[in-house]
């Protein structure tokens, strides 16, 4: 299901938190939000499971409005990990999981057998079938993280939002986790969590074949790299780059938008490019969403293009050639906020004025 953001504005308090954000996910793809603190985030996707609304601007699942869709059915639609999602209530784990069905339910005291099946399913996905009669309330927090993506896989979405969906997970966790999510409903071949079955594995998967699209806000820049189709970074409420990971990910952004020197090197066995970071003198919190001024310094310095991410439009206006660490121009990443119209980047430049290197 294709997820379309247009023109959407958040202000609260009197301070415009995002301006005018216009972005797209294609049906079944993963697409990350990065971006400093504060930058408008998890505002954003709020706005896309319904926990807000926008003060202007529009979410459309597959070109139909979302306010025009009625909530039930927005509920089966759209399954989201929030921030800060623990329950306050003393729920065992198969309870809160069976929560992910209720959507789907005509009576909420009406659970299937059906109903039953798939947070089994969805717990044994997760490796938490163990923690299935615990109170939620005295979990880890990785094991709560666990359950809640269970509850969401339970839930059999269309679309699947996450916010920092690696929060509180061991680094092992981590890989699993966005594993799971990049692959969920996809080929069930080398799927290393119980794929490649068939039968009962394919209800918890997906909806005929199909993928759930994925929008999901992490911090971690590599994970990003790795597991995401496309990026979208924030910056101050406003799209400040947009397009294939590893080329909206270059030395120039990283040091105006997120305030750091970034190392590109290349991974030994897999050769996918991964970053390193270094602070920027100068660096430290970029500007928040309401406007605060923050590492100027360090966006003149990392950039060359001072204020490139406070000053954007909100709208990806401009396109620019990048070239991986490889040397080659590969590809296409929109940019905002640049004077001008397209450049052509033939040798990324680290915030010291070297090209990145891969040691
Ligand atoms: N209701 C509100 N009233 C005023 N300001 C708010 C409100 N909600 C959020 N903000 C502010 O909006 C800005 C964006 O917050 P948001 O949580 O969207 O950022 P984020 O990019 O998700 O940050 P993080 O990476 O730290 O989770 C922050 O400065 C936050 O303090």
């Amino acid at each position: 299901m294709r997820v379309g953001i247009d023109a959407l504005t958040v202000e609260r308090s009197g301070a415009r938190l995002v301006h005018e954000v216009t972005m797209e996910a294609r049906s079944g793809t993963v697409v990350g939000l990065v971006g400093p603190n504060g930058s408008g985030k998890s505002t954003l996707l709020r706005c896309v499971y319904r926990a807000d609304r926008p003060s202007s601007g529009v979410v459309r699942l597959d070109g139909t409005d979302l306010d025009s869709i009625p909530e039930k059915e927005g509920a089966r639609l759209v399954a989201a990990l929030p921030q800060e999602s623990g329950s306050e209530f003393d729920f065992s784990v198969e309870e809160i999981v069976a929560m992910g069905r209720i959507p789907h339910q005509r009576s909420v005291a009406r659970t299937s057998a059906e109903d039953e099946r798939l947070c089994a399913l969805a717990l044994e996905r997760v490796g938490a079938t163990a923690l299935r009669q615990r109170s939620f309330l005295t979990l880890s927090g990785g094991e709560k993280q666990r359950v809640l993506i269970a509850r969401a896989l339970a839930q059999r979405p269309r679309v699947l939002v996450l916010d920092e969906p690696t929060n509180h997970l061991d680094v092992a966790q981590q890989l699993e986790v966005l594993h799971l999510v990049r692959h969920w409903g996809a080929g069930r071949e080398g799927d290393g969590l119980g794929g490649g079955r068939g039968g009962a594995q394919d209800d918890v998967d997906g909806r005929g074949g199909g993928r759930p699209t994925v929008l999901a806000a992490l911090h971690d820049l590599n994970l990003a790299l790795r597991y995401c189709d496309e990026l979208y970074v924030i910056s101050a409420g406003r799209i400040a780059a947009h397009g294939p990971p590893a080329e909206v990910l270059d030395a120039e952004l990283l040091a105006g938008v997120f305030g750091v020197r970034a190392h590109r090197v290349t991974h030994p066995g897999s050769g996918a490019v991964q970053l390193l970071f270094d602070r920027l003198p100068g660096g430290g919190a970029p500007p928040a969403a309401d406007g605060s001024p923050a590492n100027t310094e360090a966006r003149a310095a990392g950039s060359g293009h001072a204020d490139r991410a406070s000053h954007t439009t909100g709208r990806t206006t401009d396109t620019a050639d990048r070239t991986t660490d490889t040397g080659r121009t590969t590809g296409t990443a929109d940019r905002t906020g640049r004077a001008g119209g397209s450049a052509s980047v033939t040798e990324p430049v680290s915030a010291s004025g070297n090209p990145l290197h891969s040691p």
